[in-house]
């Protein structure tokens, strides 16, 4: 870098013709014609191209005041002298030249310092499409440093510049937008044009990015504008805006409707009221109120304030009609319940147990009783199983231990009317050896061998009334007393008792213990009849078709046409027992894949039923019968189908008494069942 220090000797210091005269010299002594586009004026702290002459007169370099000028190459002596004479050599003493001088400096000084001010950028190129002044708002939109822009092609440095088109024209441009950097820019573009001859062309560009955005903002609000008013007119219920004077700014369609129709002013008070409003403007906090408006219309009013820079500005009021509000509350209402019928409902079926899903139904009466059952079998406490027979109540006993925490114990059922009644209560409390004739050893009764586990008594209802007091005190004290022995034996048993019977019945008749009724009626579980839970029947009958076919080997895969409508309308006195009994018969009478109406048997076969009696087929057209015999055949016939007094009574409509002592008269209890099992 070469340094040559130079001092001003003229008068007017670095004046602009003295500038001029340096640009032209240097442009003439240097040989490089690029020499001088590298070729910098230094004084003081600032530092300009050396051959910008509105620069360089900015300067102000004053007479004998020094400055340095720097080229990227060395100046020959002979050079270096001739520039310091041209700053040495004395004025000639020309007075106009010198005021003339003066003028020319001051004008393009205010020029120079009117461009630099300029908010809009300016870059001028002479005939060359040379850069020669950029201002600081050029520097700054063009994002370069003003080294990267004087001398250079403006087509090159800035590419979007269209300067040299202009030139070629001869045509200004007006308002031209463009991005440059991320600055969006309005370009005017004129040639330079003198004695007819264009020599050069200025660029003026003014950043309006911010105008861009402001205007972006305002059709977003526009927008946002249009869609609230949209949405306030959707909504059905009534809205408002006032001032901070109750004076209505906006108003929805309904609100609009209700004013004219009420007559109401252009206020909100003319809805609230003077006080209530009086008392928002001391207190602006929102409330709500139901306002009647009239006889028929009553609303719940709620008012919002608006503060904006902590200036109560207005508020914003919507009016809901108080009997929408109630319909909506009274169907809230309904959903809740049902909701929380539903999820009762589902919490049966999800919370049963595994045990219990072998007990087929869905019925909501089953379902009922299931869930409790399932409820119940973690806990210890005696539970009394009520229903018909065949209901499905060893099931449910046994589903309850197998869920129970004893499931890993013992459970022992025992069949209270099937045990002779001299042999019950040793085979309930065991008996000590010798107890009694041909008791050589000691014999564990049910209880002791279903310790820490569930005995189940079946047919509790048979029990006689001495063993209902023993079985009373094995309930409370928890001790048994094997026959014949002198020492109770401790137990840890839970007890599941069934029955058919009508208990509260028998203690009436005073067959049945009370305080054993109310010890083991502790949890009861009643199991509907299956004539009462229709809608199981068809998949009761599809359960035991799975069953039968797996434990009989057999693939039926249908049921004939209107046979389970058939199965549906029967009453089924043997509950499912029977319906099992009978699919079991049609599987057994079937010759192809499918279960036949024709193999039912004739009382459940209506149709056929029905036909048999109008022709009387069972009696004969002469030789009559006495009445006594016809009973008798009556409950000979009746009795091979019904397994227990009970069915059989249900049966013929008649008390489980008369059907015990009929049977025994006519000596059939060995027949009671017979044909049913074998169904
Ligand atoms: N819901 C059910 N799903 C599937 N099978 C059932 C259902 N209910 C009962 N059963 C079947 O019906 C038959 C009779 O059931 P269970 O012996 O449990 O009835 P019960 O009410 O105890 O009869 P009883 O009073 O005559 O002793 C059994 O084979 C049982 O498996």
């Amino acid at each position: 870098m070469f340094t040559l220090s130079l001092k001003v000797q003229k008068k007017n210091g670095l004046h602009i013709r003295l500038a001029a005269t340096f640009i032209i010299t240097l442009q003439s002594l240097l040989k490089d014609k690029d020499a001088i586009k590298n070729s910098y004026v230094i004084y003081k702290d600032k530092k300009v191209q050396a051959n910008n002459l509105l620069s360089l007169v900015s300067l102000k370099i004053e007479q004998g005041e020094e400055f340095l000028l720097t080229c990227a190459d060395e100046i020959p002596p002979h050079v270096a002298k001739q520039i310091v004479e041209l700053f040495e050599e004395k004025d000639v003493e020309n007075v106009k030249e010198t005021e003339a001088d003066l003028i020319m400096m001051e004008n393009s000084y205010i020029l120079q310092e009117a461009f630099t001010k300029l908010p809009n950028g300016v870059v001028v190129v002479d005939r060359d499409n040379v850069i020669t002044y950029v201002n600081d708002a050029a520097v700054k939109l063009l994002e370069k440093p003003p080294n990267e822009l004087y001398n250079h092609k403006a087509n090159i440095v800035i590419p979007q510049s269209r300067l040299h088109t202009i030139m070629k024209t001869g045509q200004p441009e007006f308002a031209q937008k463009q991005k440059i950097n991320h600055y969006t820019i309005l370009t005017n573009r004129s040639p330079l044009i003198f004695q007819d001859k264009v020599i050069g062309a200025v660029a003026v560009f003014q950043d309006i990015s911010n105008v861009e955005k402001i205007t972006k903002e305002l059709k977003e609000v526009q927008e946002l504008q249009q869609r609230l008013d949209l949405v306030l007119q959707s909504v059905s219920d009534l809205i408002a805006l006032t001032n901070e004077k109750g004076e209505f700014i906006f108003i929805n369609e309904e609100m609009h409707g209700m004013l004219i129709k009420n007559k109401k002013k252009k206020k909100i008070q003319s809805i609230i009221g003077d006080n209530l409003w009086k008392s928002l403007l001391k207190r602006p906090e929102p409330f709500m109120k139901i306002i009647q408006v009239n006889h028929q219309l009553t609303y719940i009013t709620k008012i919002n304030p608006i503060i904006f820079d902590e200036v109560f500005r207005g508020t914003v009021v919507t009016l809901s009609p108080l009997d929408e509000i109630k319909i909506l509350l009274q169907k809230l209402e309904l959903m809740e319940e049902r909701t929380k019928y539903l999820e009762r409902e589902l919490s049966k079926h999800q919370k049963l147990n595994s045990a219990f899903s072998k007990i087929i139904g869905n019925s909501e009466v089953l379902l009922e009783s299931l869930s409790m059952a399932n409820k119940v079998s973690k806990t210890d406490s005696t539970v009394l199983i009520t229903g018909e027979s065949g209901t499905g109540k060893e099931l449910v006993a046994r589903a309850i231990h197998e869920t129970s925490d004893r499931c890993e114990q013992s459970y022992i059922r025992v069949n209270c009317s099937a045990i002779s009644p001299n042999l019950i209560e040793s085979e309930l409390f065991g008996h000590e050896k010798g107890a009694f004739t041909g008791a050589y050893k000691v014999h564990r009764g049910k209880f002791e061998l279903a310790d820490n586990g569930t005995i189940f008594l079946d047919e509790i209802g048979d029990l006689n009334l001495d063993l209902q007091v023993k079985l009373l005190r094995v309930l409370q004290e928890k001790e048994v007393d094997r026959v014949g022995g002198f020492e109770p034996v401790t137990i840890n048993v839970r007890v599941i008792a069934a029955t058919n019977r009508d208990l509260a019945k028998m203690i009436e008749e005073g067959k049945f213990r009370e305080d054993l009724y109310y010890r083991l009626n502790v949890i009861p579980i009643h199991l509907p009849p299956l004539r009462s839970r229709k809608e199981d029947i068809p998949l009761l009958s599809e359960h035991f078709r799975v069953h039968f076919n797996q434990h009989l080997g057999k693939s039926i895969n249908r049921f004939e046409q209107g046979l389970i409508e058939i199965l549906s309308n029967y009453h089924w006195p043997g509950n499912i027992r029977e319906l099992e009994n009978i699919i079991e018969r049609l599987f057994n009478l079937t010759d192809d894949d499918s279960l036949k109406v024709r193999d039912l048997p004739h009382y459940i076969y209506k149709e056929e039923m029905a036909s048999a009696t109008q022709n009387l087929d069972f009696l004969p057209a002469s030789n009559i019968l006495t009445l006594e015999e016809y009973e008798r055949q009556i409950f000979t016939h009746a009795c091979q189908f019904y397994p227990s007094y009970n069915q059989l009574s249900h049966a013929l409509g008649i008390t489980h008494k008369t059907a015990a002592k009929k049977i025994r008269k006519y000596g059939l209890e060995h027949l009671l069942g017979n044909k049913y099992q074998n169904t």
